[in-house]
């Protein structure tokens, strides 16, 4: 019997119950927990600075745009992973006016009274509900952000936040989780084939735990602030799992580190979706895929929502680097549990812990 992903997330060392999302409609001025400096962004590692080596967006190539109904994608996303680790997908088949619905529902949400939202604050050892980012403890300063985890039914926390009225928040959440999943499944499907795992393979492996992965929604908000050059949204990281699958509404924010040129945006394309490689893919591909180092910086006009669906297989599933891949194999064989739980302590410097 497999453990489900959530599974990979509870009773870790992570505790957040003591650290609460700013009351952002309340301050005109930004707080000195707020005020980030270089020195601040660091974490674990020195490849993010705060604002010094933005590039000019036109100044970069940005990832590519990837239609997925193209024969060629598989080949497009396998370059876009080796070079970037992240690119956008169209025709995903997710109906825009469900994205949009989405996105209309976390709205309402994040615009609730803040002693509203803290009715729903996610439990000390929990996974889901409202707050800071899981990363907030490794940083000195606060984000500019604040967030809500939803993994299988919203029910329970959003029962807290709407008492009589919360049925229709859950169907959207329902419905949405399920387009991602199935999006995230195909998706899946193309980057095994750019590591060369063709469908003979997938015959063989439909048993894997590969097939068997799920996902945790987590709704984003990234409130318009009075000084966005010393705030940030969302500190430098590297997301844990397989894939993750982000919307942004029009607002610019998102950033990846790219070494040797610097932060570069991934602006908003209406319509498409953004993907990004975790540690698990990097691990998987044996280090041939980039697992993606971004960050958000907030705006100081308007309101950044984003929809982040994180894609990954049981907890209790072993992980290495796939056969096929020519050379030895840089990483040992881990339980996705056990790399969460490593991931919690060490933040970025995980996957050195793994490495052969
Ligand atoms: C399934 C999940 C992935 C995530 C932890 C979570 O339970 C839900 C939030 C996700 C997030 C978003 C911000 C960065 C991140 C590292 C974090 O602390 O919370 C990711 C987590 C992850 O990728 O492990
Ligand atoms: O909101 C964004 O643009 C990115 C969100 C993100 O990186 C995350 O939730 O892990
Ligand atoms: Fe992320």
């Amino acid at each position: 019997m497999t453990t489900s992903l959530s599974n990979a997330y509870k009773d870790t060392n992570i505790h957040l119950n003591n650290i609460i999302p700013l009351d952002f409609g309340s301050v005109l001025q930004l707080p000195e927990s707020h005020v980030w400096t270089d020195d601040d962004d660091s974490g674990q590692d020195r490849r993010g600075r705060v604002r010094t080596c933005l590039v000019r967006a036109d100044a970069a190539a940005s990832p590519p745009v990837i239609d997925l109904r193209a024969p060629d994608s598989a080949g497009l996303a396998g370059e876009a992973c080796r070079r970037w680790g992240v690119f956008q997908v169209t025709n995903h088949e997710v109906p825009r006016d469900l994205v949009e619905d989405v996105e209309a529902h976390a709205r309402r949400l994040f615009q609730l009274p803040a002693d509203r939202k803290l009715r729903a604050l996610r439990a000390s050892n929990g996974v889901t509900g409202y707050g800071v980012a899981r990363i907030s403890p490794f940083f000195p300063k606060s984000m500019w952000h604040e967030g809500f985890t939803i993994m299988g039914s919203a029910m329970e926390h959003a029962k807290l936040l709407w008492p009589h009225h919360y049925q229709e928040f859950c169907d959207a959440m329902d419905k949405y989780q399920k387009k991602m999943k199935a999006l995230a499944y195909k998706i899946l499907l193309v980057i095994l084939k750019a590591l060369g795992v063709d469908e003979e393979d997938h015959d063989k492996l439909a048993s894997s735990f590969l097939y068997q992965s799920d996902g945790a929604l987590q709704l984003n908000s990234y409130p318009s602030c009075p000084n966005p050059s010393r705030a940030i949204g969302l500190a430098p990281h590297t997301d844990s799992l397989l894939l993750t699958i982000l919307h942004q509404n029009d607002t610019d924010g998102l950033q990846i580190m790219q070494e040797g040129v610097g932060w570069v945006p991934i602006r908003p394309t209406p319509g498409a979706l953004v993907v990004n490689i975790g540690d698990l893919m990097h691990i998987l591909s044996n280090a041939t895929f980039h697992n993606m180092y971004h960050r958000v910086v907030p705006n100081k006009t308007s309101h950044r929502f984003t929809m982040a669906y994180f894609y990954g297989p049981p907890a209790d599933s072993v992980l290495a680097p796939l056969p096929k891949l020519p050379g030895p194999p840089r990483f040992r064989a881990i339980t996705v549990k056990e790399y969460i739980g490593i991931k919690n302590k060490h933040l970025e410097k995980a996957l050195s812990f793994i490495q052969t």
